[in-house]
């Protein structure tokens, strides 16, 4: 049987950087397979989905070495359109890659293009909303949707061009567990039925169900291990991937110890943030009402909910890029409305969900000089600001960072520099939506780690979809459901609460179970930051010896 993707001893050197990305990398991709590809952040997972895709040599310029064939023919000398009819892609950014005004508009695109009649089309467009659930979405402008409803729009206009292979480029962190469900059993059933599937992605455990058929695991632009799954969970750096929580018990002497940051106590008697009866939406588009909520300056806070729920909305009320149709935000116990944009800077650091929405100058020394220069710093203050910043998210030794143009630095690293901009502001809390999305598990950890101990943050308010991060970060948690606030409460409480669980869609991960079935009626998961702390809190009697070692 003719492979679908064979890629033999292939390397990547960016010409813009001279950086080798990827080195001495195979893969053979057959029908029915489900491809893992896992790895730290900026280990060279993307560059090799660009090398399947032909993004690289096509897109980027690059020196390329190896043989990579699709489809049984070398990519050499093939059209990315053409080749487009073979791989459908999913990029990490759902914005890069849509371009219809409308959802119905993205998903006809392909077939358009491919030459179908226009009934069939109108079919092909209901079938792939139904299957990836965005009926809901078919006349909606894209330029309007949330993070998560982009992202399956992204998926349904590839679907609908049914490519023979699919590459997903982590498809999980923007999606709620529902909609990442849906993806996962669509990916599941087309590599079934004769298609195959290579998924970039650090939540190991979520992509376990799915029986991936290999797991090619990478760091520093080279394999390190790749075989059948069940061996690399033997052998997976308990730190970096995220596994089930028994194999993280079982391997509880390996994983990192990061110690929790200092939490300063607030004098501020006004909570940092408060909604009085707050109402949000987009024109007539009604999103948030009657919304009553404070949020304290030394508070570490979650927000879950499903996509399109209104996080995102929520936060942004903070620093007035939303205005309340109804009620009243008010930071530090005066109207937002009220606040001058420098004091706003400076009060909330605020991340966007897509790095896309903050970089926009030509190096990455510019992009962290601009908010403080702005504030009337001196070059030594932004050189001091710059570097403190670089190193809280792990950048600091990324070769050439300062002079290196944004858009060449990997998707997870891009997110960082983001936070780093915010940090560079010294703002008193900051608001992250969805930090961990390009982040394996130990830079997310570190670079958490790091952002918080900042000496000037106070709180961090944070969106994830990634419900063992907010269990294990928060002191509270909020879940935004149904045009409100649904829960509020300890992570501990929250996890048992099954009711609200399942109503706002939430995994009850392995964690959760564990939770659940450990600490009764306790009050458990006193935040415990680190990776070891939490299981050893969960587990006491299970540390079992160390099996394994990091893969060879
Ligand atoms: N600029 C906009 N114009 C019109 N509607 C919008 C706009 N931005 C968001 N919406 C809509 O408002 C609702 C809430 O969006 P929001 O981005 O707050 O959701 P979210 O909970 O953050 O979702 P996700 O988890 O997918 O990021 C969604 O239905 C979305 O389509
Ligand atoms: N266009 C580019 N030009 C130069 N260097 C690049 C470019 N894109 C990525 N790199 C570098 O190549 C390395 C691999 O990047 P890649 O995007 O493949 O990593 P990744 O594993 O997908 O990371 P992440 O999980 O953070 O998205 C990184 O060091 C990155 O800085």
């Amino acid at each position: 049987m003719t492979a679908l993707i064979e890629i033999r001893d292939a390397g990547v050197r960016y010409l813009s950087t001279g950086q080798t990305a990827l080195q001495a990398t195979g893969l053979t991709v057959r029908p029915g397979d489900l491809t893992l590809v896992s790895g730290p952040s900026g280990c060279g997972k993307s560059t090799l989905l660009r090398l399947i895709n032909g993004l690289i040599p096509h897109s980027y310029r690059a020196e390329v070495t190896g043989e990579v064939l699709i489809g049984g023919r070398p990519v050499a000398g093939r059209t990315i359109r053409e080749l487009s009819t073979v791989v459908g892609t999913m990029l990490q950014d759902p914005r890069k890659q849509i371009v219809g005004t409308t959802v119905a508009a993205e998903i006809a695109f392909g077939p358009e293009n491919l030459g179908l009649p226009r009934a069939q089309i109108r079919e092909l467009i209901a079938e792939v909303a139904g299957r990836v659930g965005i009926e809901h979405l078919l006349d909606r402008a894209t330029a309007g949707l949330s993070g998560g409803e982009l992202q399956m729009v992204a998926f349904a206009g590839v679907l609908a061009m049914r490519p023979k292979v699919f590459v997903v480029d982590e498809p999980l962190a923007n999606l709620d567990p529902a909609a990442g469900l849906r993806l996962m059993r669509e990916l599941r059933r087309f590599a079934d039925e004769g298609g195959a599937a290579v998924v970039v992605e650090h939540r190991v455990e979520e992509i376990l169900e799915f029986s991936p058929t290999e797991v090619l695991y990478l760091e520093e632009g080279a394999p390190r291990f790749q075989g059948p799954v069940e061996d690399f969970l033997r052998v997976a750096p308990a730190g970096h991937v995220k596994l089930p929580f028994s194999t993280l018990v079982s391997r509880a002497a390996e994983l990192p110890a990061v110690p929790e940051p200092p939490k300063r106590a607030a004098p501020a008697a006004a909570p940092r943030l408060e909604y009085r009866g707050v109402s949000l939406g987009y024109g007539d588009r009604a999103v948030l009402s009657g919304v009553g909520l404070a949020l304290g300056s030394a508070e570490r806070v979650a927000v879950l909910g499903p996509n399109g729920a209104g996080k995102s909305t929520l936060l942004r009320a903070a620093v007035a890029l939303i205005t309340a149709s109804r009620g009243e935000v008010l930071v530090d116990g005066s109207p937002v409305a009220a606040r001058s944009v420098a004091d706003l800077a400076t009060t909330f650091g605020y991340v966007f969900q897509n790095p896309g929405q903050a970089l926009f100058s030509a190096t990455v020394g510019q992009e962290l000089a601009f908010g403080p220069r702005n504030l009337g710093s001196g070059p030594e203050e932004i050189a001091t600001r710059s570097r403190e910043a670089l190193l809280a998210v792990l950048l600091d030794e990324e070769k050439d960072i300062m002079d290196r143009p944004p858009r060449t630095l990997s998707f997870g690293q891009q997110r960082r520099l983001t936070v780093a901009l915010a940090l560079a502001m010294r703002p008193r809390t900051l608001i992250l939506d969805e930090p961990t999305a390009g982040q394996d598990l130990w830079t997310t950890t570190e670079f958490m780690g790091h952002a918080l101990s900042a000496p000037s943050i106070e709180s961090v308010y944070f969106i994830t979809h990634d419900v063992d991060l907010a269990l294990t970060y928060a002191d509270r948690i909020i879940v935004v459901d149904e045009g409100g606030i649904a829960a509020d409460a300890s992570p501990a409480d929250l996890a048992r609460d099954d009711g609200v669980w399942s109503r706002a869609g939430l995994a009850a991960t392995s964690l959760v179970r564990a939770v659940r079935d450990h600490l009764p009626g306790a009050r458990p998961i006193p935040h415990p930051f680190d990776l070891a702390r939490r299981v050893s809190l969960l587990a006491p009697s299970t540390s079992s010896p160390k099996e394994g070692t990091t893969p060879s």
